[in-house]
């Protein structure tokens, strides 16, 4: 019996999402989520699907992701799908920043390691957890394939006119300092299925990507390569996400200090955590704060818009890089759920031959699927990213060639 399952771990700054997936027809035996570790209220969701096992929920304090794999690896090893299983071919990892170095996803080794821990000052709040994912399941699993899963991997094409700051030269070099891209990943899997959606070959068409999760991204993909990205050096950099603050003039960093008395930490804490939705209305979820809409609330209406007036900024710029674009695709938490933000984006656009059919985006579904009207010279489409999936085959693809 040859081993075709792969285990993908997505380890956020507070959470991690896991998959098991079996590769031989890309079907999910085990999905679930660690919530809130660290604190005294931490959360897992488990659902088996494949035999006839529901979903279990866990609460009590989960302290750190090392705690939070293992509490994972007991409720896969209760449904007879533990990590000690033969049939277990590889761990995939998603890794938020890889640098420049790291184009391809990579079976990690001690280099693998050291390179992934000294770009911790450029993804904090990221690439700890993802070491710890990687060293905790390395300690489970010492015979195994560990890959690396890059979400900057996708964006290393972008040309050096996108990728680099308008800063001296010697001094960025040396710091390393350059537009990276994050979500990758999703964007990769995103652009292409919204080509497979027109049914065209993705070396055929241009795409937006709009990655509108609580980080949020937008790229510009011009057959299948990535051209731009709107997140930069770290994952604060472009739209305004749920808690951190995107793009703004970097003086207001200087002023914040001086004039302010905020420590340089202090202000990173400032634009990455209680910035963006959070810093503007207290609400960093959607759809509380369409609901506070609803109801009146000023507060979550001026988020709203600040948000969209920023996502509209991306989409006439993207579209501007591309010269010529053939679709948008809207994905991730807000982009695949919120329908009033893909109308609110697009609004206003019909000249350069963006619309949304009112009926088509009120449709909740989880397939891609077209809202654009039949007449619309660009298609906008809403197409839900699939990371751990993308990221179990990309593991998959890599370990059967080595393997
Ligand atoms: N039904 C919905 N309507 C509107 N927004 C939603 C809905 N469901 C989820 N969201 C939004 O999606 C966000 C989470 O997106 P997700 O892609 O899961 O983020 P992340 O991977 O960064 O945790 C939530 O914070 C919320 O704003
Ligand atoms: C890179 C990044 O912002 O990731 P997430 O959206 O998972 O926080
Ligand atoms: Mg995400």
């Amino acid at each position: 019996m040859s081993a075709t399952r792969v285990l993908v771990l997505n380890s956020g700054s507070s959470s991690v999402k896991y998959q098991l997936l079996d590769m031989a027809d890309s079907s999910r035996l085990a999905v679930g989520l660690v919530e809130r570790i660290g604190e005294e209220t931490s959360r897992l969701k488990h659902t088996p699907l494949a035999g006839d096992g529901a979903e279990r929920e866990r609460t009590g304090p989960i302290a750190d992701h090392e705690a939070a794999l293992k509490a994972v690896a007991a409720e896969l090893a209760a449904d007879g799908l533990g990590l000690d299983s033969p049939e277990l071919a590889a761990i995939g990892h998603r890794v938020v920043h890889g640098g420049k170095h790291f184009t391809e996803p990579t079976v990690v080794d001690d280099a693998v390691l050291a390179e992934i821990e000294r770009l911790i000052p450029v993804a904090p709040l990221h690439n700890p957890a993802n070491l710890t994912g990687i060293r905790t399941a390395q300690a489970l699993r010492p015979d195994l394939p560990q890959v690396a899963v890059f979400d900057t991997a996708f964006h290393t094409t972008m040309p050096e006119a996108a990728a680099r700051y308008a800063i001296d030269v010697a001094t960025a070099d040396e710091h390393r300092v350059r537009r990276y891209g994050f979500h990758g990943t999703s964007h990769a899997y995103v652009s292409r299925t919204t080509a497979e959606l027109l049914g065209k070959a993705p070396e055929d068409v241009n795409v937006i990507v709009l990655h509108l999760g609580n980080g949020a991204s937008a790229s510009a993909v011009r057959g299948g390569r990535c051209v731009d990205t709107s997140m930069g050096l770290t994952p604060l950099e472009g739209l305004v996400m749920g808690t951190r603050s995107g793009d703004l003039d970097p003086a207001v960093i200087f002023h914040l200090a001086r004039v302010g008395g905020l420590s340089i930490d202090e202000i990173d804490t400032l634009l990455n955590k209680k910035s963006g939705l959070i810093g503007l209305c207290g609400d960093n979820d959607m759809r509380e704060i369409r609901r506070r809409i609803d109801e009146g609330d000023e507060q979550a209406r001026l988020a709203f818009d600040i948000y969209i007036h920023r996502l509209k900024k991306y989409i006439g710029a993207y579209y501007a890089v591309l010269g010529r674009v053939d679709a948008i695709a809207f994905t991730a938490g807000v982009g695949e759920n919120a329908a009033p933000v893909r109308a609110a984006a697009v609004a206003g656009l019909e000249e350069l031959g963006l619309a949304v059919d009112g009926e088509l985006n009120s449709v909740r579904s989880d397939e891609p699927r077209l809202i654009s009207p039949e007449y619309a010279r660009v298609k906008v489409a809403v197409v839900p990213t699939d990371e751990e999936l993308e990221i179990a085959a990309q593991t998959y693809a890599l370990v059967g060639r080595h393997g």
